[in-house]
């Protein structure tokens, strides 16, 4: 018998509907509930800051000795769930491997739909959860940023809640899915109008329920669960925000007798985990033209580039893919592996419409084994010499792909192109590879003419930087889920 509290944390009153969940099906367990109403909507924020946020909300229920966690906020659960869970010595719970449990078991066209967060879309945390399980079943995510703040501002039965309730899953409606995973638990709140929108074929699924069956699991194999069925139960809440406002919320959801809101002051609570800021990028490239774009689009942001000139001792990996994607995988994957260390590939070719997409993947070989950027542009130039300058059109493609040391499932990847057409004289000093011969579409100049940066602004690796910009420090500091 252990008469210790379970906490709950979440960025606002969502979590309540796991807390509901567990007063339903685990009444006689004394619990304390957290909400960080003053910072939140969560789903908007860096991993990184959702991480430290979490650990000062757990660190204030540590105090209170909880004998269980529940992050009951799937942006947390994406971001923190691990590294809290390998920190903490007690059992911790959260909310995206329940959901995804439970959506599994009940679609029947293998077609899943998830609405959440932005913070919890970029993380594709249900995606590759659910692809662990079933690598067949296809996930389409949606984010949903403005669900939370009309739940939390108890606008959730209200006409307004009605229209952005259908604008937002208008995509979603002819999906084919089957099968709804209300990623956030502020999403319950809205479930009436969401089954209306999407219509009564669909199953939706609140991760509440299941991650409460996995707490009372837990409790059972500790040997944690409060037997007494006498006396009455601890219901303690606390909100980083206003009480007022939490109660009135949590009053009409959980239908609570005296139903009573503290405040919390978390913000000078430590952060246990400190993550230490990025300093270095290691590019996974023998080619120092590319090296050299890279280094100048990072040192922006004051991050110095290695390359695999910087480690000659690796073992060279051989790119035997097909695609782009592939061969990315392939240099991203093996290097990250031998370096012990996060690694960005880039894989890139020029595709010529006139030679069907040729050179394509084989663009650093086209005129055979071994590099030699001269012998490849003749033999493109020879190749083309019957096509006229208005058929000449091409792209030259990138993929990214960045990777960490082994878990090829959470590699990033993004994709750039830029259009163009092959010059007959090349025409430029600047750049590398092919540039001389690519003149950009737009423009009158070929992409050996342009300065480093305005190569950057316009072309397929500066495309796919910006792209990437956006994802990867979230992508760098989340933990293996
Ligand atoms: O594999 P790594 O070591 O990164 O270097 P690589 O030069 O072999 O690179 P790829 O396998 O991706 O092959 C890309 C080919 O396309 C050419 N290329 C890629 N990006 C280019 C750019 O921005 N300008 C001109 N040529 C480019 C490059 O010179 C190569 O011949
Ligand atoms: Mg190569």
């Amino acid at each position: 018998m252990n008469k210790q509290p379970i906490g709950f944390i979440d960025s606002g009153v969502g979590g309540l509907t796991v807390f509901k969940e567990a007063l339903k099906q685990l009444p006689h367990e004394n619990m304390i509930f957290l909400g960080d109403q003053a910072r939140l909507p969560y789903g908007p924020r860096p991993a990184a800051q959702v991480v430290d946020f979490t650990w000062q909300m757990v660190n204030f229920l540590l105090k209170k000795d909880i004998k269980l966690l529940v992050i009951a906020c799937n942006t947390a659960t994406a971001a923190a769930l691990d590294i809290v869970k390998s920190q903490l010595p007690i059992p911790v719970v959260g909310v995206i491997l329940p959901g995804s449990r439970a959506a599994l078991k009940v679609t029947k066209n293998k077609h899943l739909g998830v609405i959440a967060t932005e913070g919890t879309v970029r993380s594709d945390a249900y995606a590759r959860t659910i692809h662990q399980k079933d690598a067949a079943v296809k996930v389409t995510s949606l984010a949903a940023p403005k669900f939370v703040p009309v739940v939390e501002s108890n606008e959730y039965r209200s006409p307004i809640a009605k229209r952005i309730v259908m604008e937002t899953l208008a995509p979603l409606k002819h999906a084919g899915l089957d099968t709804l995973i209300l990623g956030c638990t502020h999403y319950p709140l809205l479930r009436p109008l969401i089954q209306n929108v999407m219509g009564d074929d669909i199953t939706l699924i609140d991760p509440g329920s299941e991650t409460v069956s996995e707490v009372s699991t837990l409790l059972d194999y500790f040997d944690i669960a409060n037997d007494d069925v006498t006396e009455p139960k601890m219901r303690e809440f606390y909100t980083t925000g206003s009480p007022e406002m939490f109660e009135q919320i949590a009053q009409d959801w959980l239908q609570l007798d005296q139903l009573n809101a503290q405040r919390a002051e978390i913000e000078d609570l430590p952060v246990t985990y400190q993550q230490t800021p990025v300093s270095t990028v290691v590019v996974a490239t023998k080619n120092a033209g590319k090296a050299r774009e890279f280094a100048a689009m990072f040192a922006k942001d004051g991050i110095t580039v290695k390359s695999l000139l910087d480690f000659p001792e690796l073992e060279s990996v051989a790119e035997t893919g097909t695609t782009f994607e592939e061969n990315a995988r392939l240099k991203a994957d093996g290097y990250a592996r031998q370096l012990e260390l996060p690694v960005l590939a880039d894989d890139s070719g020029l595709q010529v419409d006139a030679l069907g997409g040729q050179p394509g993947v084989f663009s650093a070989r086209y005129a055979g084994d071994g590099h030699n950027d001269a012998a490849n542009n003749a033999k493109l130039l020879s190749e083309l010499s019957e096509v006229p300058a208005e058929a000449r059109t091409a792209n030259f493609h990138t993929t990214l792909v960045f990777a960490k040391p082994n878990h090829p499932e959470q590699d990033l990847v993004v994709d750039g192109d830029v259009l163009g057409r092959i010059v007959g004289i090349p025409r430029g000093d600047n750049g590398f590879g092919y540039d001389p011969f690519f003149e950009v579409e737009g423009t009158d100049q070929t992409l050996a003419e342009m300065t480093a940066d305005e190569k950057n602004a316009v072309s397929h690796r500066g495309n796919a930087m910006r792209q990437l910009e956006q994802l990867w420090r979230d992508w760098y500091s989340n933990h293996a889920l």
